[in-house]
């Protein structure tokens, strides 16, 4: 009965490949019914409406949070699994030494041993969408099956979605198959749980067909697919082949006292900053700070031979404990406005939702992100720290008015940073675009709650985008080069910066957050050639002048050691940049292996 329903469902499109391929899946995950997601407001209500009669989501109070729900993940689906994500290229050489590999048939018949009656007794939704403005010249469309009702209103918010892009798929228009089950099928009479998963799990990549398959996960990034597998590790293949970067990056626009305007991109690590630097509150007087994304940047070089940025997303999906009204109240103003999913965080009594920074002084009483009733004498943490919020870009208070241009913004700088305790100081300008894709290339930083596994540890992670390389990482490099390369003079600056060197007492040495306005006014004035630096064997770190310390209360010791170059630490430090590159292999591109040359010759 079930093979006939995708006959049966009215499918709003005569897109021939569309309905081959959810016929297809429909026959093999055999659902108890097929719903096409339209992205109305009606749909977010409906949706929405039966998570709740269903126990996934609660309602948070109206007057709080306007349409917005909290809800918490099964214990063991709360962050993306790195180990469970495969590239399957056709040459196990293709997905280079970074990503976990199979061969795409191989990878096939093992999934569609999973997916095979894995819907029943669900609904399987079909969530056409778009990332990046539907009126670009080339749109990037996918369409999204899922047999999750909380995928395909998240869907709703982060991804341009629905009719509109059905209507764009017209009848043969190409776009990427993005399956995504969360393999918990319900026998019939049984009951279902707030939060189905599967203990297996695979989120896999197959780049020459640009498809994605994601398989027993609830979690955003393994199942939201048009996020981190679409925009970031199909769209790097689809990148590397027209001619663009696909990257890790948040796109702001700063505006100086004298009203001169520069866009800048910045690559960190998940949980490392973006979102926070995306909508900074500048503490120099006059300078402002929009924001354009804070997660993906698509950079495509434009006429002038300058890099344009379009964000492909529509939609924040932040991690939320830290965000408060010091650190990023433009993201507390963003969330108050509703339409909001919150996941894993805690719930207090009142029908809002509450996470460690969300207040100086946390309420009396929670429910925790177990679940469970929680106290300040707890002593463990309410939400989980990889707890998230999933909101409308449009919401955001400071959207800068080009965020939904088509043509995408030139790009002045791209800052690369991570989260080290030591070595890596406070801000340096790379000596050149090769010099500023070494940098990059040998970014480290200190893992977080956002993968599953150890956090804490430091390693390699090339312009942050070691889990999300849909390629090989030394090609992936030599791309970087060569994009640079047909950039020239108009190539934006590359900057390296650390928001998280610790003193020796662990304390921050520098205050971060809006302060980090000090930093990108300094990078905008080497640009413009009105600030001055000073050359260290690693790039130009800020004189003691150059940095607007104006109003700033900071320990000068703690700004020394912020700003310091440390050769021992840095000789220490070559080995392992060795290590690194003799695991990229000989698909190292030659122009970084003479940059870990020159800088072994400058440490002396
Ligand atoms: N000390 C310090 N912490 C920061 C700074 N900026 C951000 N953080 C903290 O870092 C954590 C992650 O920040 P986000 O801005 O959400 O990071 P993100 O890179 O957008 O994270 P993803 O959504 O995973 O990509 C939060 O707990 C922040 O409070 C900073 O300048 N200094
Ligand atoms: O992808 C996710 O689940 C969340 C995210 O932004 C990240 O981890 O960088």
């Amino acid at each position: 009965m079930t093979t006939d329903l995708a006959a049966r469902a009215p499918a709003p499109t005569e897109h021939g490949e569309l309905l081959r391929w959810v016929a297809e899946v429909v026959a093999l995950t055999r659902p108890d019914d097929v719903v096409w997601c339209d992205g109305s407001r009606a749909e977010w209500d409906r949706l929405t409406t039966q998570l709740v009669d269903a126990g996934t989501f609660v309602r948070l109070d109206e007057k709080a949070k306007p349409s917005s729900f909290w809800c918490v993940s099964d214990p063991a689906d709360v962050a993306r699994v790195e180990d469970r994500t495969f590239i399957c290229s056709e040459l196990e050489l293709d997905a280079g030494p970074t990503n976990h590999w199979m061969h795409p048939a191989e990878m096939t018949a093992v999934l569609d041993d999973l997916y095979r009656g894995a819907m029943v007794g669900r609904t399987l939704y079909v969530v056409p969408f778009c990332m990046g403005p539907l009126g670009a010249a080339d749109p990037k469309l996918g369409v999204q099956i899922t047999d999750s009702a909380y995928v395909a209103v998240s869907m709703q918010v982060m991804t341009r979605m629905g009719a509109r892009v059905l209507k764009a798929l017209g009848s043969d228009a190409p776009f990427v198959k993005a399956l995504h089950s969360v393999g918990a099928p319900l026998a019939p009479g049984q009951a279902d749980v707030a939060w189905p998963c599967n203990e297996t799990k695979f989120i896999c990549h197959f780049p020459e067909t640009r498809e994605i398959r994601s398989y027993g996960s609830g979690y955003g990034g393994n199942a939201l697919l048009g996020k981190k597998c679409f925009s970031l590790r199909i769209a790097s293949v689809m990148g590397r082949d027209e001619g663009w970067l696909a990257e890790h990056m948040l796109i702001l626009k700063l505006t100086s006292p004298a009203g001169a305007v520069h866009f800048v991109a910045a690559a960190f690590p998940s949980a490392c900053g973006k979102t926070n630097l995306a909508m900074l509150s500048p503490t120099i007087p006059g300078w402002t700070v929009q924001t354009l994304g804070d997660d993906i940047a698509w950079m495509r070089p434009g006429a002038d031979g300058r890099l344009y940025a379009v964000n492909p997303e529509l939609g924040f999906f932040g991690v939320a404990p830290g965000t408060g009204p010091h650190t990023n109240p433009h993201a507390m103003t963003t969330l108050e406005r509703g339409h909001t999913i919150f996941t894993n965080v805690a719930l207090t009594d009142g029908g809002d939702v509450w996470w460690e920074g969300a207040t100086d002084v946390p309420p009396a009483h929670l429910t925790d992100w177990h679940g469970q009733s929680w106290t300040p004498e707890t002593g463990t943490p309410a939400a989980h720290p990889n707890s998230r919020y999933c909101t409308p870009m449009a919401q955001c208070p400071i959207l800068a008015p080009e965020w939904d241009d088509p043509a995408g913004v030139p790009i002045s700088a791209i800052f690369f940073g991570g989260r080290r305790r030591s070595t890596v100081p406070l801000v340096l300008e790379s000596r050149s675009w090769a010099h500023g894709t070494f940098l990059g290339a040998t970014l480290s930083s200190e893992t977080t709650a956002a993968a599953t596994g150890a956090v804490g540890v430091v390693r390699r992670d090339p312009m942050a985008m070691l889990p999300f390389l849909g390629y090989h990482v030394g090609d992936y490099l030599q791309h970087w080069l060569d994009v640079g390369a047909r950039a020239g003079s108009a190539a934006p600056k590359i900057f390296y910066v650390n928001w998280f060197r610790r003193g020796p007492e662990g304390q921050f040495l520098w205050p971060g957050f809006g302060e980090n306005s000090r930093v990108l006014k300094w990078a905008v004035e080497r640009i413009e050639g009105t600030a001055s630096g000073v050359q260290t064997p690693l790039g130009v770190v800020p004189t003691p002048g150059s940095l607007d310390l104006d109003g700033l209360d900071v320990d000068p010791a703690d700004l020394a050691a912020a700003l310091a170059v440390d050769r021992e630490q840095w000789r220490d430090e070559l080995p392992l940049l060795e290590e690194w590159f003799a695991t990229i292999g000989d698909r190292l591109p030659g122009a970084l292996r003479d940059e870990l040359t020159d800088l072994r010759v400058r440490l002396g």
